[in-house]
């Protein structure tokens, strides 16, 4: 079996506040593997986020790893300081956030952004970086990227400013990207654009990525596995066929109740009753259960059952059987 690129292993984050302590993830593990693309998808709050940023060492304080392990390409580095997580930042993490302009300078050209991260992780002249830069834009799909390598990043679209995000991820030839709502912002008729594209050149070099999103289209359109989180902890996890053909976890079921499209072409826009809780005010037992209409006996005193990295699919008592599903 190949070596995962990311391995999580009961990651917990929490953050002490004077009602006592949040746990905004709470025992995830999950490996991503070379090539693969992780898409972990949740409501807002979920955890989502905080994960993605524990992995890359930007949990904001006084948010704080508090339990669990990190492994990247077999190394653990949940535990390493400042200066090594930020060297491991985009040579071995290259990252892609919601807002394109939170990641480009706007006092560099693109180019010289690109080239500069290439001379401090790779050992190339600068001509060769900015040869490497004009390759990298591109191959994002920048128009006429030879003129364009010069521009600075207001001068393009949003949809062109994600590209050469992207382009600046990958740049480094990192192992690892975590795109974190990377379509969010931008309008329909792009999103699906940045989203084949993230997909084509991972899977071409080999790039594990983790995908956060809130949203069940981008992950039958992109990912290979999807992790549902649900306060923190990981609800549902599988390949994605399986988890959208069958869900088991009656959040994913309400989840996808709630995306048109997401259910095998139904158009079924239903809502899940109620509001996802505030972590300071967890209900006692599964986290879910006030909202589950599946809820049974001990749901709200038992916490949900846990999941391990090989372990069930859903952290359910009650899931949904193979022949409780609708057919498609
Ligand atoms: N400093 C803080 N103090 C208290 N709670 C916090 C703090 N920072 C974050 N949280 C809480 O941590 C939880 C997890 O946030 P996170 O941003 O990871 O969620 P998310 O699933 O990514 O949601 P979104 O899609 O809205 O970004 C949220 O409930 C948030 O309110």
């Amino acid at each position: 079996m190949t070596e995962p690129t990311l391995s999580l292993r009961g990651l917990t984050v929490e953050i002490p506040t004077r009602h006592g302590l949040l746990r905004p993830v709470d025992k995830v593990s999950y490996d991503i593997a070379p090539g693969e693309i992780l898409g972990v998808v949740g409501e807002s709050g979920a955890g989502k986020s905080m994960a993605g940023n524990a992995v890359i060492g930007l949990l904001n304080r006084p948010a704080r790893i508090a339990g669990g392990e990190v492994w990247l390409n077999g190394t653990r580095i949940d535990q390493l300081g400042r200066e090594p997580m930020r060297k491991l930042r985009g040579k071995q993490i290259g990252m892609v956030f919601q807002d394109p302009l939170t990641s480009l300078n706007p006092l560099l050209t693109v180019g010289d952004q690109i080239s500069e991260t290439i001379l401090e992780h790779l050992p190339l002249s600068r001509a060769q970086a900015r040869e490497r830069a004009i390759a990298a834009l591109d191959e994002v799909g920048i128009p006429a990227a030879k003129d364009r390598v010069d521009s600075y990043p207001h001068a393009f679209s949003g949809g062109m400013r994600q590209r050469v995000v992207i382009a600046l991820a990958l740049c480094a030839e990192p192992s690892l990207i975590i795109a974190d709502e990377p379509t969010t912002a931008l309008d329909v008729s792009v999103q699906a654009q940045i989203i084949a594209l993230l997909k084509r050149l991972c899977r071409d070099r080999g790039t594990a990525v983790m995908l956060v999103t809130h949203d069940m289209g981008v992950i039958a359109e992109a990912a290979d596995r999807v992790a549902v989180m649900y306060a923190g902890r990981l609800a549902e996890i599988g390949p994605v066929a399986d988890v959208l053909g069958a869900p088991r976890h009656p959040y994913t079921v309400g989840l996808m109740g709630s995306t048109p499209g997401a259910s095998r072409g139904q158009r079924r826009l239903t809502q899940i009753p109620g509001a996802m809780p505030r972590l300071g005010a967890l209900p006692q037992g599964c986290a879910f259960h006030p909202r589950c209409p599946r809820r049974g006996l001990n749901c709200d005193v038992d916490p949900a059952p846990g999941l391990e990295a090989d372990g069930d699919r859903s952290a359910c008592w009650f899931p949904v059987s193979d022949s409780e599903q609708v057919p498609a």
